[in-house]
């Protein structure tokens, strides 16, 4: 009998960690768990990183350098270093580590497959990168086009500090931040988009716990080329086509943040006014499913050979 792959989940306690355990119950692997009194010693960590074959990084960045280092020094001592992936922000533009987005390009579920060290996409960038790449890989957008990135999600999105301070206390119902034009997730779109011009990235945060919205307009008219809405559909559209987590939907004349709350799958639309020159781009998601752990299954699937038909939320 083959022996199902072992999988350890480092902060199985925390929001994304938990939203992975639940999904990989439904999957062909053994979770290996710590004593929750051990979750932070290093020792019991090392010791379930060493007994695995992928571990799950659900950290701060911090930390997650730290778990990084430990799985190398397993390799150093002799041992059998587990594959990682990494849900935090610490490795997502770092050259030696795949980027976790299987849809980026048709090589990319292979270089996941392959890989010793992947990285999850942050939740806007799923967004914004879903929009933006197949469009500029396809010269319909150039790649120094002037872009902006609106973007409101669910306070989930900040981990349980803010879980707990929204559920206790109330918060506002919608609060504009990152106004300092330096969010963490700009250099990971900037790179993933392959944008040579850094977008102004504006995120929001709104009292609802699930749900996200990405959204990028667009001055088409301040193309050289005449390009317009449609032919961007189009090419969202032929990129998707086989993709079982995005899809290309109607255009609407309004969305709700939290209509995908609790699936793992992520919609794309094109909006435009009649001449078809002003647009905005638009991706929806739960930034818990295919902005985080939803995303996670995907990559965990590639990672140990697992059928991709996993079920899909
Ligand atoms: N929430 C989201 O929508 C998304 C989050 N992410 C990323 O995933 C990572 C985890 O985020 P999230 O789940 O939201 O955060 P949480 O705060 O909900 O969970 C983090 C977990 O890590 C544990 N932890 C902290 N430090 C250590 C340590 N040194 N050793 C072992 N365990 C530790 C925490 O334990 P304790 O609480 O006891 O300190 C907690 O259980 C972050 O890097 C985040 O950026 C990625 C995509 C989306
Ligand atoms: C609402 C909120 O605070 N969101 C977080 C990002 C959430 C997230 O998932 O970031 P990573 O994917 O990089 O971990 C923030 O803006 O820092």
């Amino acid at each position: 009998m083959i022996q199902e792959p072992t999988v350890f989940i480092d902060g199985e306690a925390g929001t994304t960690g938990l939203g992975i355990r639940e999904r990989l119950l439904s999957l062909p692997v053994r979770i290996h768990s710590i004593d929750p009194a051990r979750r932070k010693d290093p020792e019991a960590r090392m010791e379930a990183m060493a007994a695995s074959d992928l571990v799950v990084l659900c950290l701060p960045d911090d930390a997650s350098r730290e778990a990084v280092g430990m799985v190398g020094h397993i390799a150093t001592s002799g041992g059998r270093a587990p594959k990682i992936l990494d849900a935090s922000t610490a490795f997502r533009t770092a050259p030696d580590w795949v980027y976790g987005f299987p849809e980026l390009s048709s090589d990319q579920p292979e270089l996941i497959r392959n890989a010793s060290r992947v990285s999850n996409p942050g939740c806007y960038p799923t967004g914004a990168i879903a929009l933006l790449r197949p469009l500029i890989d396809a010269g319909v957008l150039p790649a120094d086009f002037p872009i902006s990135i609106n973007a409101v999600s669910g306070y989930t999105g900040g981990g349980r500090n803010m879980i707990e301070a929204q559920e206790r206390n109330g918060g506002p119902p919608f609060l504009l931040y990152g106004l300092g034009l330096g969010h963490k997730h700009i250099p990971e779109i900037t790179e993933h988009t392959r944008l040579t011009r850094q977008p102004i990235f504006v995120p929001s945060v709104g009292h609802f716990p699930r749900g996200m919205i990405v959204s990028v307009p667009l001055h088409l008219d301040r193309l050289n080329r005449k390009v317009h809405a449609a032919e961007l559909r189009q090419v969202l559209e032929e990129h998707y086509v086989t993709s079982g987590f995005v899809s290309v939907c109607k255009a609407e004349q309004t969305l709700t943040a939290d209509a995908l709350a609790g699936s793992d799958r992520m919609e794309l639309r094109v909006h435009s006014d009649a001449d078809q020159r002003h647009v905005v781009l638009t991706a929806r998601l739960d930034n818990l499913g295919k902005g985080a752990s939803g995303a996670a299954i995907q990559n965990i699937a590639l990672m140990l050979g697992i059928s991709p038909e996993v079920s899909i939320l």
